[in-house]
């Protein structure tokens, strides 16, 4: 197939919702729209390129300098999977991230993740359950862990960053083994948790041989409006959870805080990110035996409005200097404050869980999935060590789980996730 006829079939792309209308005339022979060719081509091997779509519905592109689901604003909810990696060479992780790479393309698109055959004797390509459902503003990012440059049968020692270990022991963590590390991670972020299951379901699906699950994490996040725009959200503690966040539209700030610069580290990781994961037990009984007072000594911010204690506006300065008969206004020992004693500054992109009964302590096991981004791990590892034993937090939560994940930089059109770690 020459390159314009590869084209001119791409320019008939059919989203998930269109597909069912077809399948509904059509159920026998192969359901070949255009979006259909890459899938047959990649099952043949052939990686063909998948673009952006920008006529699909409520659309995130895949493409750009960046990974989405990092810097991409508000999202709802999340499915985090860590994946342990059991690919016997270089070449087999490399193809896993070309198929995953035009996967994701489509996915992000609202499209199936292959096409459909007409061979009822196979299984369906696609899982189907987000037939009939948009884009729902999907993202997607992608992450390797420290173990996975261990494994001496990939050959990718050489290309390990120094600064990609796991996480230190801090004071207050029970870590529990069933949430901790990852060779491999995959954040699906969408306004619709099927979608954000449907996406790292089929990409686990086709990884099958390459891949296991280690671990997950679902999360949520709902966002109170005033007029068109998405206020703060508030975590399972009822307070706005984001406020001190650095600016996702202001590149000088994003480069500064967030994204990998040339020369920081590896080259293959310029562009991207590293990716903090903490799966935090918020202990909400305890909390709600706590007095208002108390809970806004705990963060230094006021419950309802988010403001410092003692201001108006939820983006006012802390003002942490602020003395009143004679006590700092802001306690010395609150979440905020403590945070505020290092210099460096972390992009926190976080979603409460539910997840049930503590069933050792007939409590909720709820609370919050902590994800940062930041461009050097010693970023995170500073804050949580500013909080050590004394952040008033520490009496609510229990750093349950753990893991630490550089994210590649974003793919260019034509080129696939982590190119320029399989060189
Ligand atoms: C090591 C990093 C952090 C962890 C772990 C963490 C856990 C955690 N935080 C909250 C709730 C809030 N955090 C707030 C601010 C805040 N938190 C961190 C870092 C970690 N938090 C930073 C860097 C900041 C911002 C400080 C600043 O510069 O202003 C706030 C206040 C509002 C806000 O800015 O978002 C709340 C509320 C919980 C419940 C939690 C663990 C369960
Ligand atoms: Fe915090």
């Amino acid at each position: 197939m020459s390159e314009q006829e590869e084209q001119s079939f791409f320019k008939k792309e059919i989203s998930r919702r269109e597909m069912l209308k077809i399948a509904g005339i059509g159920g026998a022979g192969i359901i070949i729209g255009a979006s259909a060719l890459p899938g047959v081509l990649n099952a043949l091997g052939a990686n063909p390129f998948v673009d952006d779509d920008p006529s699909a519905e409520n659309k995130v592109n895949f493409y750009g300098k960046h990974q989405s689901g990092i810097a991409t604003k508000d999202p709802e909810h999340v499915y985090f999977v860590s994946l342990n990696c059991t690919a016997r060479s270089k070449a087999e992780l490399k193809e896993m991230f070309k198929v995953w790479t035009n996967q994701s393309a489509e996915l992000m698109n609202g499209r199936l993740v292959e096409p459909y055959s007409s061979n009822t004797l196979m299984p369906p390509a696609d899982t189907g359950e987000a037939t009939g459902l948009d884009a729902s503003h999907l993202t997607l990012t992608f992450g390797v862990g420290p173990s996975l440059f261990e494994k001496k049968e990939l050959g990718l020692q050489h290309m390990k960053p120094k600064e990609l270990k796991d996480l230190p022991h801090f004071p207050k963590d029970q870590l529990d083994p069933d949430y901790v590390g990852g060779d491999i991670s995959i954040q699906a972020c969408a306004d619709d948790p099927q979608v954000a299951f449907h996406a790292v379901r089929n990409l686990v699906r086709s990884a099958r041989g390459k891949v296991t699950m280690r671990w997950s994490q679902t999360g949520f996040n709902s966002y109170e409006m005033k007029g068109k725009r998405k206020q703060t959200p508030r975590n399972l503690f009822a307070f706005k959870d984001g406020t001190g966040n650095p600016d996702v539209d202001n590149v000088k700030e994003m480069n500064k805080h967030v994204w990998v610069q040339a020369g920081d580290s590896k080259s293959w990781l310029s562009g991207g990110t590293y990716m903090a994961v903490r799966r935090i037990q918020m202990h909400l009984e305890t909390w709600d035996r706590t007095a208002l007072s108390a809970q806004e000594a705990t963060f230094g911010r006021h419950r309802d409005s988010g403001a410092p204690l003692g201001k108006k506006g939820e983006m006012d300065d802390m003002g942490l200097d602020r003395v009143e008969n004679g006590s700092p206004v802001i306690p010395v020992n609150s979440h905020v404050y403590l945070a505020k004693q290092v210099k460096d500054r972390i992009l926190r992109r976080s979603f409460s869980y539910s997840d049930g009964v503590d069933r050792k302590t007939g409590t909720f096991d709820a609370g919050l999935l902590f994800i940062s981004f930041q461009k050097h791990p010693k970023q995170f590892i500073n804050i949580q060590n500013s909080f050590g034993r004394v952040d008033k937090l520490n009496e609510y939560i229990t750093h349950r789980g753990s893991a630490l994940f550089a994210c590649f930089p974003g793919v260019k059109k034509g080129s696939y996730l982590g190119a320029e770690l399989f060189v």
